[in-house]
């Protein structure tokens, strides 16, 4: 009895010890974008917690400082610089920090994304699309033009892109935004062949409801939210370690086999597109 026990202890921690390895990011470089608060910086905690160097960024300096200050209490390697994704000098000047101060690029987490307009999709109008395809989905593509060469440098890499349920059912009053997240379903699959032969992978998570600010106007309300439950096998809202966790999988060896794909994180919601 007490042998058996003993060789199971003694397999599980050889099998801990395996999964640790593989999910090991030593030594890489992360860029997670809109990382200093929500889904973005329970990334780049996840990603940091495994090893890897974090580059943190958002639009505001104190957020970024807080950010930064909050991952070095917790013993994480990071690095924080402003970025607003949309503008191109400031892509630029995220990817050659990564370069210069951390030594390169492995992996890139595109998580930014705005929605200035609710309400019915034939009132949107031009300034809104142009706003919403600029960060949501152009910004994610050339962030993923900038770094891929320096993966390829370093022998490949990973690319996370953040989409969301309502990318395969465009949710009420968020119409553009919807169709943003669905463009993500189909960067994913368009980049993944052309950029498997350097060893750059690239995926996706679609989270469904999330508590952060974000979508602080979906949970604020019980009846909302109780409404919300009847569509999920778990029921409650998901929190942002919920998304992490699958990120930093992505960003793992564990998945060296795993591109095109999009994992959705949404308690069971049905997701068909
Ligand atoms: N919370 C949810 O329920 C949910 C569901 C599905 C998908 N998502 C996606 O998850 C991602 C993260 O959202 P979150 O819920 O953590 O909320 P969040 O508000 O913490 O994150 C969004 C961040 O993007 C930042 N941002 C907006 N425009 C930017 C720009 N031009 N440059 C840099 N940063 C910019 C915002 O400042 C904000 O910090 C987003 O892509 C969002 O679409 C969230």
């Amino acid at each position: 009895m007490y042998r058996r026990v003993t060789r199971c202890l003694l397999t599980s921690h050889i099998t801990g010890r395996r999964m640790m390895s593989q999910q090991n990011l030593h030594g890489k470089v992360a860029i997670v974008t809109a990382s200093t608060d929500g889904i973005g910086l329970a990334a780049a905690r996840a990603l940091g917690h495994r090893g890897a160097h974090v580059v943190v960024s958002s639009r505001r300096k104190g957020n970024v400082e807080n950010a930064v200050a909050l991952l070095q209490s917790e013993n994480i390697q990071v690095t924080g610089t402003t970025c607003n994704v949309g503008k191109r000098e400031d892509r630029e000047s995220l990817v050659n920090m990564a370069v210069e101060q951390c030594g390169g690029v492995d992996i890139l987490v595109s998580n930014a994304a705005v929605n200035p307009f609710f309400g019915n999709i034939m009132d949107s109008t031009e300034e809104v699309w142009d706003k919403i395809l600029d960060v949501n989905v152009k910004a994610a593509f050339l962030l993923t033009k900038l770094t891929t060469p320096h993966m390829e440098r370093r022998g490949g890499g990973s690319v996370v892109f953040v989409s969301s349920v309502a990318g395969y059912q465009p949710m009420q009053g968020l119409g553009p935004y919807s169709v943003s997240k669905t463009a993500l379903l189909g960067l994913t699959r368009a980049l993944a062949p052309e950029l498997a032969h350097n060893n750059i992978r690239v995926n996706c998570v679609a989270p469904g409801v999330i508590k952060t600010q974000f979508s602080s106007a979906l949970w604020h309300n019980e009846d909302i939210v109780e409404e919300f439950k009847k569509q999920l096998s778990i029921k409650r809202l998901g929190t942002p370690e919920d998304v992490a966790g699958v990120i930093a999988f992505l960003c793992s060896e564990e998945a060296a086999y795993i591109t095109g794909e999009t994992i959705t994180v949404t308690g069971g919601m049905s997701c068909r597109l």
